[in-house]
């Protein structure tokens, strides 16, 4: 299914939570359980910079800490020229909760899209100790 235009509303909500002092770049994203439960995060920034958890890992982590396994959609927003691109570190938190085939649609400035599945996001990933 492609991203409902109320899941899109939700990440670009999000992104007015942002936590940016130092970057001044917002970025929502909203993660679609299989129940279709929201979850939402925003970027969250440290002046310790490292420390950032990206928009993507927040709503992950919200949703992961409610009890929730199984998720059907993530959207994540961010007001970039083209689709917003996620980090790698978001994608390998993406590969570790979420189905390979489970699209993730990505929204720019002018709510340009682009969907991709998890598996495209990170191939050939590590996903088990064994
Ligand atoms: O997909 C992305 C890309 C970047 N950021 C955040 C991290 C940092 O706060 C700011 C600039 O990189 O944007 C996200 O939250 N998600
Ligand atoms: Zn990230």
């Amino acid at each position: 299914m492609s991203a409902k235009e109320e899941w899109i509303d939700a990440a670009i909500t999000a992104s007015q939570k942002a936590y940016i002092p130092y970057s001044q770049f917002p970025v929502g994203a909203c993660l679609v359980a299989e129940d279709g439960t929201l979850y939402t995060g925003c970027n969250i920034e440290n002046a310790s910079f490292g420390l950032t958890n990206c928009a993507e890992r927040t709503a992950i982590f919200k949703a992961v800490s409610e009890g929730e396994k199984k998720f059907q959609h993530l959207v994540v927003y961010g007001q970039t020229k083209a689709p917003i691109s996620p980090c790698g570190a978001c994608r390998q938190v993406m590969a570790e909760f979420c189905d390979a085939d489970m699209p993730v649609t990505l929204i720019g400035n002018d709510r340009s899209r682009k969907e991709m599945t998890i598996r495209e996001l990170l191939p050939y990933s590590f996903t088990e100790l064994h």
